[in-house]
């Protein structure tokens, strides 16, 4: 969440976090370059929505002001921290080369395609996030219980991305003794559902090209809306396949048998007011369709649910939660029925596809300890960019204000840095760096659309039966008077011609 550069205790007292980008002391944000400067962060102060009742209690309000209140701000396609890198999908010295990303569906990749992303995902378990630390305190409690020693630690690419979801999740500390506040989530059950996810797989893919040394290495996604109870890609080449010796979890024949979870100890966190750190826990457990308490999702989310949710025209609607009604947000995420409609008793989607899981990958402050959370994330991020494709929205789509807290248009995504806000993956992938290989499943007629095609049909047909009809009765009609009805205009044209022709031949003899 923040530069290592940043976190010693004059950084954090500065409340400036400006990296110098050539190690001269004066060069912050490679100013000296042209490549940025050091300037106020700006948050919005825009009004939230009702949801959250305690504001002033919680470092994440108004990201990242508890912490920092100045950053770099980098000119043109540089980016990053210390403006040292180029923005998404630029590339090169001076970033100036265009550069894309390609996301395929994951069951479409070859043997040995599968092979390196599996292995690409376990080595981004194992190395260190070079750039970034995580706290492991509130802030109240940052400066360490000597108040000279802040709370921050190392953690690995894949780790800082399930900590990151953690921490956007988490509930709101209102000190010993007292419940936490649960009526909070920076990036769900809001519009910033769609933009923080894109965001946080972004930020992932590109920590992984970054260890790969490739800038064209892709997320893949699954394909969750093939209906069913099969998980597809929990097979040893892909996600990991059952264990036939311990139930709920992956097969010892898949590396992500060995992963062990992160944020597991939700309990502590919400009642001593720790911070989930880089402590690991237990294995991914996983049983895919098998909860047997809740029949409804014991299933996938069919093709035509992901045709259906793209007509819903609205990105999103009042009061921009979980119970908005014909929102597009909600019902890709998963709270309303395909074609929009809230309801309480429905999961759908995105949800769905997480519930389906029926384990880690099932709970929301641990979800993405399961690797199948990127792909199914990669193909929800598809749904949004296709969205925005066919309906081409303005950003005045995106709620300003009177969101959940997070969630407005201008808010910073928390705990994101450098600073990014909602409305900046408000864009087609195209203007991020990267691209889907999708094919669309074909949108399902509707009744009145039946009833239309049907009766369009059936008079087509009564108009040929009756073209072919009259064209037979005149047929046979004209065959029958050939050699009656006919005859007396050939006679009487024949005997017209004979009499002008005899009085023509008069008119010539008496001329001579
Ligand atoms: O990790 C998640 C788990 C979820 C469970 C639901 C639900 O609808 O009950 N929603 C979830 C979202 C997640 O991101």
């Amino acid at each position: 969440q923040f530069p290592r550069e940043c976190i010693s205790v004059q950084g954090l007292q500065s409340r400036e976090c400006c990296p110098s980008l050539s190690g001269d002391p004066g060069d912050l944000c490679g100013s000296s370059a042209g490549r940025g400067q050091c300037v106020q962060v700006n948050a919005d102060g825009r009004p939230h929505g009702p949801q959250y009742t305690q504001d002033g209690r919680d470092d994440r309000e108004r990201w990242p002001l508890a912490f920092f209140n100045r950053t770099c701000q980098c000119n043109g396609n540089f980016s990053g921290y210390n403006c040292g890198r180029c923005k998404h999908g630029y590339g090169g010295e001076n970033c100036d080369q265009l550069l894309v990303a390609v996301r395929r569906n994951v069951m479409e990749l070859s043997v040995d395609e599968k092979r390196r992303f599996v292995s690409a995902l376990d080595r981004a378990k194992r190395t260190v996030q070079p750039d970034f630390v995580i706290a492991s305190r509130r802030y109240p409690e940052i400066f360490g219980p000597d108040g000279n020693t802040p709370q921050f630690e190392n953690i690995s690419i894949y780790n800082f991305f399930v900590w990151s979801h953690y921490y956007s999740v988490s509930k709101t500390f209102l000190g010993a003794g007292q419940q936490s506040f649960g009526g909070v989530d920076f990036s769900h059950e809001g519009p910033g559902f769609l933009t923080w996810h894109r965001y946080h797989l972004l930020q992932l893919e590109r920590d992984m090209q970054d260890m790969l040394q490739d800038p064209s290495f892709g997320l893949p996604y699954w394909n969750f809306a093939i209906g069913g109870n099969n998980c597809d890609i929990c097979t040893d080449d892909l996600l990991g396949a059952r264990s036939t010796f311990v139930a709920n979890t992956i097969s010892s024949n898949s590396v992500f048998s060995q992963w062990r979870n992160l944020c597991e100890s939700v309990e502590d966190y919400d009642t001593l007011g720790t911070i989930c750190n880089n402590t690991e826990g237990g294995p991914i457990q996983r049983n895919p369709g098998g909860n047997v308490a809740r029949p409804m999702v014991q299933r996938l989310p069919e093709p035509q649910d992901v045709s259906a949710s793209l007509e819903v025209g609205l990105f999103d609607t009042s009061p921009f939660y979980s119970t908005s009604s014909e929102s597009f947000r909600n019902t890709v995420e998963g709270y309303s029925t395909p074609s929009g409609n809230y309801d309480p008793l429905v999961r759908s989607l995105h949800n769905l596809a997480h519930l389906f899981l029926n384990g880690t990958g099932g709970q929301t402050h641990v979800s993405p300890n399961d690797p199948i959370f990127v792909l199914l994330h990669t193909f929800t991020d598809a749904i949004f960019d296709e969205w925005l494709r066919r309906h081409n929205p303005d950003v005045t789509a995106y709620p300003l204000e009177n969101a959940p807290i997070g969630h407005n248009r201008q808010y910073n995504m928390v705990p994101f840095w450098p600073p990014v806000t909602n409305v900046e993956m408000f864009v087609t992938s195209d203007n991020l760096g990267y691209s889907y290989e999708v094919q669309w499943p074909g949108r399902p007629y509707t009744m009145t659309e039946i009833i239309t095609i049907a009766i369009v049909a059936a008079l087509i047909l009564v108009a040929i039966i009756f073209a072919a009809t009259t064209c037979a009765v005149r047929a046979r009609s004209y065959s029958h008077g050939k050699n009656e009805a006919r005859q007396p205009l050939l006679a009487e044209h024949y005997r017209r011609y004979s009499e002008d022709h005899e009085r023509i031949q008069e008119k010539t003899q008496s001329v001579v």
